[in-house]
Formats: structure tokens, C-alpha cells, sequence
């Protein structure tokens, strides 16, 4: 028998164009993000440093940029970090996913932003030759790494005069790529910086051609805490004033120790558009993550802008989003309770100044209510509704009125209203959202009860005339009933208060649609009035109302002119009586005059000035 040799391990290769061109094209977002790698791992080598030299070596350490000078210029990156001895470039610089910051069980060191170990290839989206010139504290001699795009390297150590005046730290040089020109040279580099590194806790500065410096960093107000958040208040305002292009309504405190994030939620001042997402600014230790990221806050804070600094989430290996873990998770739900904290205690604290929150922000808040249990929890008590009582908040609606009344349309609320009771009030349910809004209400309030309340429901709720007047009530109806049968209408008499309304008109659901289908035909065009007629045909209530559909004229037994009208013989006196009624219920209903209705009117109008001319 004959053994084969077992096949021997060999490493993969790796094709280092492909992995930048995999990094350029689908995990950073772009070329920009080359000075934010070199910036953080600056400022990592200057945290490590820390650790390793606690005491310092009497000058702030820092990260000094030198923008490229125009086309063939070089841009580099100067650091006063811990450096990287031969033995650790030849490992750390030329190994793909190779990384200093995780510790010996492969966790992200703590303090230390870089832990993927790719970071760095990044730059050759601008150029295809790094140069990394390094000392390190360690106090090896300096060593130069010479990476290539095309996948080689070279390291030397430095000696002679070319090692000195080198001093512990690392300097990263880039010459750009023609195209990539602007991403290096002054304005470039110094936006860039601006954009990532602006809240770094290591003082990075930026050269000007003439040799004077830009600081780009500055402390990051927004995370502030305790005192020192009390006296940087009104700066803490200015940024959200800057963030959200207007004087922010408010500002809310955002604090979440367990994941070392800290920041500040603006209220915003006006309603976001429709749909729009909340999108937050992160920060990671400092360095920009996203300034439009919509993945921390739950989705129902939309009505503010958070801007944050978080040292316990972790970021994708693109660095531009959070990983979606238990800490995200954890973080979202506290920055969510803090939000609603506020809401709560603005209500207990400022009810007016809520108001007006939820004022500026209501149509969105009760399309959210409907959706969201969590939001509906705290807000809904707060939002307004107009009932036949005038305007209530759902707080003082529910309190008084446990149960509650709702009409679905505009149109069907004006009718309802004129009838209802001022203990038995009604809300109208016809804007956008309000319907939804009234049938959460038992969702939330204990005890409390939501029903339709229809035309229908409320005219059988009206009393009839005493039996004694009953005879003369039914001839009341009979003879107003054939003056506005031209018009498809209808009349009962009732009682209802108040005395001087003398007719309400009354339509359900049905005979407004069927109304309404009648006046789209009338102004259609000839296509689309076949349509309609065919719908009206099929729909309850035919094109001309009829039946339970057709509208009525209510009149008010309770009306001294109306019980006057049912004393007089005079059929053209009652005739001319009941339009002119008709049509004034009809205006008080603010429904339209159809042609037919507007025939009655100058009709009655007319045979009332001739009378008046006869005498
Ligand atoms: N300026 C520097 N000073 C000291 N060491 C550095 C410097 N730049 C890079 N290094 C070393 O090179 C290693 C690789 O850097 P690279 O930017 O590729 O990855 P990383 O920072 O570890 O992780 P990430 O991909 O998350 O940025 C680092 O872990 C660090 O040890």
C-alpha cells in the first residue's frame, strides 16, 4: 500500500487590489473617509502612548496634518504617539485584518477606536504608495514601511543622519493620485478633518500653506454633564440652533452610562416633512460616525434631532453605521425613555409650553399613536380633539366624558353636533388621523368606551312632538314633504333645543355619498359621467336619493315659527316657508347648493318680492 503525504496548510494570498477595490466600492462610503483611518490611528498611538508614559513628556501630545501642495504634492499625517518598532510594522502594517487593538482574547482594547485592522488600506483609494515613517517609544531605531498598491512592501530601519531628529511617533505620507487631488491638498484635508475629527479628545491641527495652523478640535458641548453641561447651556444651544437651522424648541439631555453615551436631543421647532426618519449624529469616541444616521432613536422620536458621543457601541467595519446588537438595543430603549421622560414631565411641569410641542407636531403624533403602543402610552392624553364642546385634549375629553362619541367624516360631525348634548358631546372623527385617534382611546384609558355616533343614531335620540299634537305634526310632514320631493328630500318633525332653529338638515353617510356622486356627475365629462351614473346605479341610494338614503329636513317642534307654519292653510305660504327653511339648513350645514337647490331658492325669493311688490 502506498500513503499519499497529507496535502500541506498553505496561507491564502490575498490580492490587495481586489480588497481595496472591496473596501472602496462597498464598505466605505468613499475615498473622504482615508484622513479619518489615518486621524484615528493617530490618535489611538497617542492614547497608547498615554498608557504607556502616564506621566507625560511635558507637551501636549497631538496629530499635526500637512495638506498636500497641489498636484504631485504630498499630504502627511504626524502623530506623537507610542510609534511601532521594525518587528511590529513588518506584522501590523503589512498584515490584512492584522490589528494592535484587540487583546489576547480578540476583544476591541478598551479607549482604542481601531480593532478591524483594514483601516489603513483605505488610503490607497488616493494614492498607491504609503509611506509610514515611525519611532517608538519602546526606543527601537526608527523604521520606514513602504506599502505598495500593487500588493508589496518594503521596511528598512533608519540610521545615521536619516534617523535623527526623528522623534517617538509616526508619520503617514500620501502622495496623491491626480483625480484624488482635492481630498489631499488644503481645503480638502481641512474639511475633512473638520467633518470627522472635530470632537476628537486628541488636539488635531491642520497646516496652512503659509505655515500657521488650524485647530479643528474642540469640545464636544453636546456630551457635557453635570455642571459643566449647566454652564456650557447656551453653547449646548448654539449647536442645535447650527444642527437644526432654527431655534431648537428644546433641549433634552441624553445620558446612557452602561454604553458610554452621552449628547443631546433637539426638539425640533417645526414639523419634519412626511415620513421623514429621525437621523441622529454619532460620534464614536469623538470621531464621526454618521451625521445622519437613523438607527438610534426609536422610530417614533422623530420630532428631534440627537447628536451623540459613544465610547460602549460597536461600529460596522465600515465605521459609518452601529453594530445592531444588545448595547444598541439597550441604548435606543434608555435614549427612548429619556425622550419621553421629557415629554412627561413638560406636561406636568409647562402644560402650555406642551401645547404648543404638540401643536407644532400633532398630525405626525397621531399617525404615529395609531401604530406605536410605546407612543400612544405617553402622548396620546396630550393631543387634541374637537368635539361639539369645543376643543378638548384626549386627557380632559376621557376625564369628562368616559364615553366617548366619534362621527367618521366632516360632514356627518357639523350634523351630529347640532344635536348632541352638552354632557353627551361628540368628537369629530373626519381629519386625517382623528377617527384612528378616538378608537385607540380604550387601549390606553382603563374604563373608557369609543362608539360611532351616526345621523341616524342622533335623530332617533331627539324626542318626538307630545301625542295630543300628533295629527298636526304628520300633516306638517306630509304637506313640507311634497314641496321637497323636487329636490329628494325628506321631513320629519322633532324636538330639540335650541328653540330658535327652526330645521336642521339631516344626511347619513349614504345620502352624502349619493349627493356627492349627483354633483360629480352634473360637472363630469361625458366618459366619466357614464361611470359615475353606473356607480350610483349600483351604489344604496341610486343617483337621486332615495329611501333610508335621502336627506331630511328636520323641523323643530320646539321652533315658534314652525308651529306657526303648521297652523296656516296657505300652501303657497308654506310652500315658499319650507324651501327658504330648506335652503338656511342647508347653508347652516355648510353643505353646497346643487342647481336644483338654488332653482328653490330664487323661486321662493322671487314669489316672496312679487308678493311684497303686490301690495
Ligand atoms: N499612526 C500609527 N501609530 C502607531 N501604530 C499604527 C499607526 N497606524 C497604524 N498603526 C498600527 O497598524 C495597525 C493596523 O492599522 P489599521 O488602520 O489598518 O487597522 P486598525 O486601526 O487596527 O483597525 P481598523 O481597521 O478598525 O481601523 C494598527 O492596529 C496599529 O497597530
Amino acid at each position: 500500500m502506498t500513503e499519499t503525504a497529507p496535502p500541506s496548510a498553505r496561507p491564502f494570498q490575498v490580492d490587495l487590489r481586489g480588497v481595496v477595490d472591496l473596501l472602496g466600492r462597498h464598505l466605505y462610503s468613499g475615498p473622504r473617509v482615508y484622513l479619518r483611518e489615518l486621524v484615528q490611528n493617530a490618535r489611538d498611538a497617542v492614547h497608547a502612548r498615554a498608557d504607556l508614559e502616564p506621566d507625560g513628556t511635558g507637551r501636549p501630545w497631538e496629530v499635526r496634518i500637512h495638506p498636500a501642495a497641489g498636484p504631485g504634492g504630498v499630504l502627511r499625517v504626524v502623530d506623537d504617539g507610542a510609534g511601532l518598532t521594525a518587528a511590529e510594522v513588518g506584522d501590523l502594517l503589512a498584515t490584512v485584518g492584522r490589528s494592535s487593538k484587540r487583546d489576547l482574547l480578540d476583544l476591541p482594547r478598551e479607549g482604542l477606536l481601531g480593532r478591524f485592522g483594514i483601516g489603513l488600506l483605505s488610503c490607497f483609494m488616493v494614492t498607491d504608495e504609503i509611506i509610514v515613517r515611525s519611532r517608538s517609544v519602546r526606543g527601537d531605531a526608527p523604521v520606514e514601511w513602504v506599502g505598495s498598491a500593487d500588493g508589496t512592501f518594503s521596511v528598512r530601519e533608519l540610521t545615521g543622519p536619516e534617523a535623527e531628529g526623528i522623534p517617538v511617533g509616526t508619520e503617514v505620507r500620501l502622495a496623491a493620485r491626480p483625480d484624488d487631488v482635492a481630498l489631499l491638498d488644503h481645503d480638502g484635508a481641512l474639511g475633512l478633518a473638520r467633518t470627522y475629527a472635530r470632537f476628537l479628545d486628541v488636539t488635531v491641527r491642520v497646516a496652512r500653506p503659509e505655515g500657521t495652523w488650524d485647530t479643528v478640535t474642540q469640545e464636544p458641548v453636546f456630551a457635557a454633564t453635570g455642571e459643566r453641561r449647566a454652564d456650557l447651556a447656551e453653547q449646548v444651544r448654539a449647536f442645535g440652533r447650527d444642527l437644526v437651522g432654527a431655534e431648537p424648541f428644546d433641549t433634552i439631555e441624553l445620558a446612557v452610562p452602561a454604553t458610554g453615551t452621552r449628547g443631546t436631543a433637539y426638539v425640533l421647532p417645526f414639523a419634519p416633512p412626511p415620513g421623514a426618519r429621525q437621523a441622529s449624529v454619532v460620534h464614536l469616541g469623538g470621531m464621526l460616525l454618521d451625521d445622519r444616521w437613523d438607527g438610534l432613536l426609536p422610530d417614533w422620536a422623530f420630532f428631534v434631532r440627537a447628536v451623540v458621543d459613544t465610547t460602549g457601541l460597536r461600529p460596522t467595519a465600515s465605521r459609518e453605521a452601529l453594530v445592531e446588537d444588545d448595547a444598541l438595543e439597550l441604548t435606543r430603549a434608555e435614549l427612548g425613555a429619556a425622550v419621553r421622560r421629557w415629554v412627561l414631565e413638560l406636561g406636568l411641569r409647562r402644560p402650555g409650553r406642551l401645547a404648543e410641542f404638540v401643536a407644532v407636531h400633532e398630525r405626525s403624533l397621531k399617525g404615529l399613536v395609531v401604530h406605536d403602543d410605546e407612543l400612544a402610552s405617553f402622548v396620546l392624553r396630550w393631543l387634541r380633539l374637537e368635539t361639539s364642546v369645543g376643543v378638548l385634549t384626549v386627557d380632559e375629553l376621557v376625564t369628562r366624558y368616559p364615553e366617548v362619541r366619534y362621527t367618521e367624516t366632516v360632514d356627518e360631525f357639523r350634523q351630529v353636533a347640532a344635536l348632541a348634548p352638552p354632557d353627551r358631546p361628540v368628537v369629530n372623527g373626519g381629519y386625517v388621523h382623528d377617527a384612528d385617534v378616538v378608537r385607540r382611546l380604550p387601549d390606553v384609558f382603563d374604563g373608557v368606551r369609543v362608539a360611532r355616533a351616526t345621523v341616524e343614531d342622533a335623530l332617533d335620540a331627539l324626542d318626538v312632538p307630545p301625542l295630543d299634537d300628533r295629527a298636526t305634526v304628520a300633516r306638517l310632514e306630509d304637506r313640507a314633504g311634497t314641496v321637497l320631493d323636487a329636490v329628494g328630500c325628506d321631513v320629519v318633525v322633532r324636538r330639540y333645543e335650541p328653540a330658535d332653529v327652526p330645521a336642521l338638515y339631516l344626511a347619513g353617510r349614504d345620502a352624502l355619498r349619493a349627493l356627492d356622486r349627483g354633483a360629480a356627475r352634473r360637472v363630469a365629462p361625458a366618459l366619466w359621467a357614464g361611470v359615475l351614473g353606473k356607480a350610483s346605479e349600483a351604489a344604496p341610494g341610486g343617483a337621486t336619493p332615495s329611501g333610508p338614503a335621502r336627506p331630511r329636513l328636520c323641523l323643530n317642534w320646539s321652533s315658534p315659527l314652525v308651529r306657526t307654519l303648521a297652523a296656516t292653510d296657505d300652501d303657497a305660504v308654506l310652500a315658499r316657508t319650507v324651501q327658504l327653511l330648506y335652503v338656511q339648513a342647508l347653508l347652516a350645514g355648510h353643505r353646497p347648493l346643487r342647481p336644483d337647490d338654488r332653482a328653490l331658492l330664487t323661486g321662493a325669493l322671487t314669489d316672496l318680492v312679487q308678493l311684497s311688490a303686490a301690495r
